[in-house]
């Protein structure tokens, strides 16, 4: 069995949105003072590195991570590259065949520094969320931070994609991965109050 790992490490290089809180990891309790095991803190921002975000995160009545359909997060997923875009809307995927596609990956390939958070990245334009909806697709995952350009207040493609029933999976490591049909394991942790979750998010081949 080949397991493809499409997430970024967390360690305290990882990047974060800029103000928030930075990523740290540390034995809090160490073997010597416990007399047994070593016990590690986590300390971290949600949307760091490779993580989905519920709807709580943008609409204060919206759901949290415990409330999400977990089925959405494993099963069939179709990675297509789009590089080179500024910003991505329906006609960009005009030329995917998306039929019977419920998970879609979209490589921008544009966050070519992964120790820094970048300064621009391509986002989800107003009308790809409607034109995804319309042909199935229930799960949308990115290489990029967010759906929205980084500077957006409204977050109009996080609430347009609500809207209209599409999860978000966002800060995927997709650069080593050919473009095709896999097996997406990305599942949430069983966080009740959280307004998302990072994700150890793999890619299994049909053919291997
Ligand atoms: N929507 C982004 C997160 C985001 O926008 C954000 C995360 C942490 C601190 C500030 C943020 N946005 C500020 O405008 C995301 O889903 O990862
Ligand atoms: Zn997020
Ligand atoms: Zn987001």
């Amino acid at each position: 069995m080949t397991l493809i790992d499409i997430s970024r490490p967390l360690d305290q290089r990882t990047p974060t949105w800029p103000g928030d809180t930075p990523f740290s990891y540390e034995v809090s309790w160490s073997k010597e003072q416990s007399g047994s095991v070593n016990v590690g803190k986590l300390t971290m921002s949600i949307h760091t590195g490779t993580h989905i975000d519920s709807p709580f995160h943008f609409d204060n009545d919206g759901r949290k991570v415990m409330d999400l359909d977990l089925e959405l997060y494993v099963g069939p997923a179709r990675l297509i590259d789009v590089s080179g875009l500024s910003s991505i809307g329906a006609e960009d995927l005009a030329a995917y065949e998306l039929e019977g596609v419920t998970r879609l990956l979209l490589r921008t390939s544009s966050w070519t520094n992964p120790d820094e958070f970048p300064s621009e990245i391509p986002f989800l334009r107003a009308d790809l969320a409607p034109y995804l909806h319309a042909r199935g697709i229930r799960l949308i995952g990115v290489d990029v931070p967010s759906v929205d350009p980084l500077d957006s207040k409204e977050l109009a493609a996080h609430h347009g994609l609500h809207a209209h029933d599409i999860h978000i999976l966002e800060g995927l490591a997709l650069d080593h991965v050919a473009p095709g049909d896999y097996e997406l394991i990305a599942l949430p942790l069983p966080l009740a109050e959280a307004d998302g979750s990072p994700v150890r998010a793999v890619l299994r081949p049909f053919t291997s």
